[in-house]
């Protein structure tokens, strides 16, 4: 049987200010299979950027466990995280998703050369065409237009090709028409065997997944698998 492309089994964070102790994650469990799409929702502080950390390996749950693609991603040194994410994870952020000195196509072939993965046989005229940005790929991030940024900062993402995109916001700063073709990508991309895992608040976006999660105060209150 295959694994599942994320299994995250009773994710504990807890968080420490002064006297406080902030409960973000309080035993979430997830999965998603390959080619799913899932939407995280909730309240502003609901823990969804703090599980979207954990499952991409960028944080350490204090407990629990996630495995990417069958390979477990926590307790682990950083290096082996950053390693195991290079390869099998795309992260997409709202904003920041490009090297700002680097041009698009130099942004796409880093991430494959830290990914160790072949930067000079891959067809990056192809990858920009996937996200209509044709003939984009010599402009640096500060040429391009806020929703040529985006498609761009996706194409990075997906720059290793892996099996699981984590996006957290990745539509807040769109407009309606950019979100909606953002969407479409991500659509296609799941079509294509990629797992999607998005933290939004638009409403667009819960529309277009296969399944929506609800989290309020660290827990999963709907869609979850009980
Ligand atoms: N590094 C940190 N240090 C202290 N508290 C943190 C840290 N990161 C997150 N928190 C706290 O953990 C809780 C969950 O935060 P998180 O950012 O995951 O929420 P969110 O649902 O993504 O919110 P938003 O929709 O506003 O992005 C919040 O109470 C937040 O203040």
């Amino acid at each position: 049987m295959t694994a599942p492309a994320i299994r995250a089994e009773r994710l504990f964070r807890f968080f420490h200010s002064g006297d406080d102790e902030v409960l973000a994650l309080r035993g979430v469990s997830l999965q998603l299979a390959a080619g799913e799409w899932l939407a995280l929702t909730g309240p502003s502080g609901s823990g969804k950027s703090t599980l979207l950390a954990c499952i991409a390996g960028l944080d350490e749950p204090d407990g629990g466990s996630v495995w990417i693609a069958g390979r477990r991603i926590t307790r682990r040194p950083e290096a082996a995280r950053a390693r195991l994410r290079a390869r099998h994870v795309g992260v997409l952020y709202q904003a920041g998703n490009l090297l700002e000195h680097l041009t698009v196509a130099q942004n796409i072939r880093f991430v494959r050369r830290i990914a160790r993965l072949r930067p000079d046989g891959d067809d990056v005229a192809a990858r920009l065409a996937a996200v209509g940005l044709d003939g984009r790929g010599g402009a640096l991030p500060g040429e391009l237009s806020g929703g040529q940024v985006a498609r761009a900062g996706l194409a990075v993402a997906l720059a290793n090709d892996p099996p699981v995109l984590v996006a957290d916001e990745p539509t807040g700063e769109l407009d309606e028409l950019t979100e909606r073709a953002v969407l479409s990508l991500l659509a296609s991309r799941a079509a294509g065997g990629t797992a999607v895992l998005l933290a939004s608040h638009s409403r667009a976006v819960a529309r277009a997944a296969h399944r929506v999660l609800h989290l309020r105060d660290g827990h999963i209150v709907e869609g979850g698998e009980g």
